[in-house]
């Protein structure tokens, strides 16, 4: 049977030194997650109740286990829609959680209203991509960054609150701080508004910082800057950080452990220069190979993930990720939606006439639309015969173990025959696949191609 979505560490990886995934109170960690889940429910319109389309949940987040330790840089990596910003929020208490804990100072948050948080804000900030959009047009710079002093009541008059302002200016790197107190957001530079945000930031001395995208939008000049004051401030104020980012190369430069993110999971953790130098799941690979290549011989199409991230309102069955991976094994997840997707890539490519002729064979390609069938039945069009689809199949099975001998797709089917008036597909059931300490170095990795105990 195909098993529901798990993404939890496997409990011997969780006995050990566990940097991901367990339930043990560890002294040196900041925050403990625990099987987090952030689905955000659809309502739907009319028509997408009547296609079953549009409606149930997104899982932005689905199961994630992770520690983050006092001091550390955690990398949340992945393409957009991975689920990284809603993680990172989530640990602040922006976006409520639908399951799981996150043990902060001895207590589960996840489950906390805002006025349990509120006295918890002051440790727990956020920077967000857009420093133009952070700060408030109409509020001065002495203002702004006084802000976090004000609303947590950490000041007891103007004079304190501005020597403590002209402090944080002057850690961010905003000197002489005099000359900025007065200035608008729209009298600074793109770097200098990042500078002030993390001013505001900084002065309430949080714990954790979630910084999301911080420097994307910054001018190529300033990011190195930014990211090296990131870094001093960490040092000098006992900071722990969670940085989002899609830029791998930033992320290689920023942080001590990093977690590639898929559809919601995590799918392989570890120290990043591991990560960096041995990546084991094929879409870790897939992200590191997409880093431009100086040498363009060395650059391979094939390992680059094809197609897009899928809807996380509709994931793949099995691992999220095998429609995409280039070498998917026959239990990683196969379904009817797959031979679909497999028909209209080759359709794609075809004149009009083949095409129409190849599509005419089958009735009805939504029935090969709904997640997780490992079994599906497939109609002939009109005028046509189930011995016909399943010759044309069997064929097409041929043609790709000749041409794309790569094509894992074929090696998920494990039957084909005719059934009912129809050609009866089924496939290789399978399994999520959790995330694993492999047995050499730190790093875990989700991915069938490293079962328990094999490297
Ligand atoms: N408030 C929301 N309501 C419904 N769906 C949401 C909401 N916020 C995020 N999502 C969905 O959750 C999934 C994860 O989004 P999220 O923004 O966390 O990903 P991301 O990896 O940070 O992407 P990006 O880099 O584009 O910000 C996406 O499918 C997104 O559309």
């Amino acid at each position: 049977m195909p098993t529901k979505p798990d993404n939890r560490t496997e409990p011997e990886a969780a006995a050990g030194a566990d940097a991901a995934g367990s339930a043990a109170q560890d002294p040196g960690a900041l925050m403990q997650i625990e099987d987090l889940q952030v689905h955000f429910g659809l309502r739907g319109g009319f028509l997408s109740k009547l296609t079953g389309r549009g409606t149930g949940a997104v899982k932005a987040v689905d199961g994630i286990n992770l520690t983050l330790r006092k001091g550390e840089v955690l990398g949340l990596v992945g393409e957009s829609g991975s689920g990284k910003t809603t993680l990172g929020r989530a640990l602040l208490g922006l976006n409520s959680p639908t399951g799981g804990t996150i043990r902060y100072r001895g207590e589960d948050i996840a489950q906390y209203g805002e006025r349990q948080l509120r006295p918890l804000r002051r440790k727990l900030q956020m920077v967000f991509q857009d420093p133009h959009a952070s700060l408030n047009p109409g509020m001065d710079i002495r203002t702004a960054v006084g802000h976090p002093l004000r609303i947590h009541n950490l000041v007891s008059d103007d004079t304190e609150c501005e020597a403590k302002v002209v402090q944080a200016l002057e850690r961010v790197g905003l000197t002489p701080p005099e000359r900025f107190l007065s200035k608008f957001p729209s009298d600074l530079s793109g770097g200098q508004k990042q500078r002030a945000v993390l001013a505001r930031a900084i002065i309430a001395e949080p714990e954790l910082l979630v910084a999301d995208e911080p420097i994307s939008m910054l001018d190529m000049s300033v990011r190195a800057k930014i990211l090296q004051l990131m870094l001093d401030l960490k040092r000098d104020l006992d900071l722990t950080y969670v940085y989002v980012t899609h830029d791998l190369a930033s992320a290689k430069f920023f942080c001590d452990n990093i977690a590639i993110m898929y559809l919601g999971r995590i799918v392989e953790y570890g120290p990043t220069e591991q990560v960096f130098a041995d990546p084991k799941h094929p879409y870790t690979k897939a992200l590191l190979a997409a880093i431009p290549e100086p040498d363009p011989t060395l650059a391979t199409d094939r390992e680059l993930p094809r197609g897009e991230i899928p809807d996380a309102a509709r994931p793949p069955l099995g691992c999220s990720f095998h429609p995409r991976c280039p070498v998917a094994l026959p239990g990683c997840g196969w379904e009817a939606r797959d031979l679909r997707a497999l028909l209209e890539r080759r359709w794609l490519t075809m004149p009009v006439e083949e095409y129409t002729k190849e599509k005419a064979l089958f009735a009805d390609l939504d029935q090969l639309s709904a997640p997780g069938l490992t079994k599906v039945v497939v109609t002939p069009g009109r005028g046509t015969t189930a011995a016909k689809v399943l010759e044309y199949l069997r064929n097409l099975r041929e043609e790709d173990s000749a041409t794309e001998p790569r094509e894992p797709f074929w090696g998920g089917v494990v039957t084909m025959q005719e059934e009912a008036g129809g050609v009866a597909v089924q496939f290789e059931e399978s399994e999520d696949p959790r995330l694993r300490v492999l047995p050499v170095g730190e790093v875990r990795v989700a991915c069938h191609l490293y079962p328990a105990g094999d490297n």
